[in-house]
């Protein structure tokens, strides 16, 4: 074996105790052993500076004083790449600012569009304000930063609905998709794009018979009714040049390679694709074949291809 086949790479990892049980799985260790990385864990609760040696380092936690370590490693070490920097990671814990950067996002595309959906940001009470918005909405926390509560959503059917909801948060008009939503995972030039349930329709007519909010929480990781998977079967895909397109110019525009994307096609406008969330260091490991996706990327990064 030639001496850079045999090199072993470290890649450092730093992530919340679920995140490390629902990532770090064996296979995916293995899987990367074999290709001269080891994943190694960094203990928080020592000095980063002092753990290593890593040819890079991959992470999802935000706290001040973790900021602080990967700066003093990277004064350190200024070449062993971070994925990512965190003053980058940032702009996904916002609601506003982690679509604003879609809307700016010039990607030439034939026969469909890439947009968000119609929302506002909601500061303070809300029961009075005159909302240039149709309903349904989504109501969403502001911040997406993880917590539980980030992920509490609700359907707001009316204005008595509005009244019941607490700031900040941003109102989001409901665009009807069929059910379906697409997860775009991508890791610096890989990417993959799965289908998932979604909330279903609501027609004008039911409408009618909703009044207030119905809150709910992570819909995509529910367990799927037989009726509903075939739905999400029947599905058709988004065109592939459009998927690949659309997480170059976000990669590209936010400068991270760790995200993913949910992305939903308007019912009445099949050429209509509406990005409605996007979320740092997603669960890869809900992919087929994450293995080598992941192993693919982490080689790019230490073999100095991407990143
Ligand atoms: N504007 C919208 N129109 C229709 N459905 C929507 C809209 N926004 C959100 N949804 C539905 O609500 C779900 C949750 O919304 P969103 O993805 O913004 O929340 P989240 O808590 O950040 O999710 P995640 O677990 O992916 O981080 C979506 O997967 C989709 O099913
Ligand atoms: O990383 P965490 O474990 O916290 O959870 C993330 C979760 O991945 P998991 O499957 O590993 O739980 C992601 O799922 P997919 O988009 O891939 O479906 C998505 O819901 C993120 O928003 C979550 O991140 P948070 O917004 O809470 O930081
Ligand atoms: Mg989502
Ligand atoms: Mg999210």
């Amino acid at each position: 074996m030639s001496e850079v086949a045999s090199r072993r790479h470290h890649v450092g990892y730093a992530l919340e105790a679920k995140k490390v049980q629902s990532f770090l799985q064996i296979s995916l260790i293995d899987y990367a052993k074999q290709r001269s990385i080891d994943l190694v864990q960094i203990d928080v609760s020592r000095p980063l500076i002092e753990q290593g040696p890593f040819d890079c380092v991959i992470h999802k936690l935000y706290s001040d004083d973790w900021k602080k370590q990967l700066d003093e490693f990277s004064t350190k070490h200024p070449n062993v790449p971070i994925i990512d920097r965190p003053e980058l990671i940032d702009r996904l814990q916002n609601r506003v600012s982690m679509l604003e950067v879609v809307t700016q996002l010039q990607i030439p595309l034939e026969n469909e569009t890439i947009g968000i959906p119609k929302q506002v940001v909601v500061n303070e009470s809300i029961a009075f304000q005159n909302l240039d918005l149709k309903f349904p909405l989504i109501a969403k926390p502001l911040l997406a930063d993880g917590s539980a509560s980030s992920h509490k959503l609700c359907m707001v059917f009316d204005h008595d609905g509005l009244k019941t909801l607490s700031a900040p948060l941003v109102l989001q008009e409901f665009v009807n998709h069929g059910g379906v939503i697409f997860k775009i995972y991508v890791a610096g030039q890989h990417v993959n794009c799965v289908k998932r349930k979604s909330l279903p329709d609501i027609t004008q007519e039911k409408l009618t018979t909703l009044g207030g909010t119905l809150p709910f929480s992570q819909i995509s990781n529910l367990s799927v009714r037989e009726e509903e998977n075939s739905n999400i079967e029947k599905a058709e895909m988004p065109p592939p040049s459009l998927v690949k397109e659309l997480a170059r110019a976000l990669r590209e525009a936010m400068g991270l390679n760790l995200f993913n994307m949910d992305v939903i096609r308007d019912a009445a406008d099949s050429g209509r694709y509406l990005v409605i969330d996007i979320n740092y260091f997603p669960g890869y490991a809900k992919m087929p074949s994450f293995e080598p996706f992941f192993t693919n990327f982490l080689l790019d990064v230490v073999q100095n291809k991407t990143a």
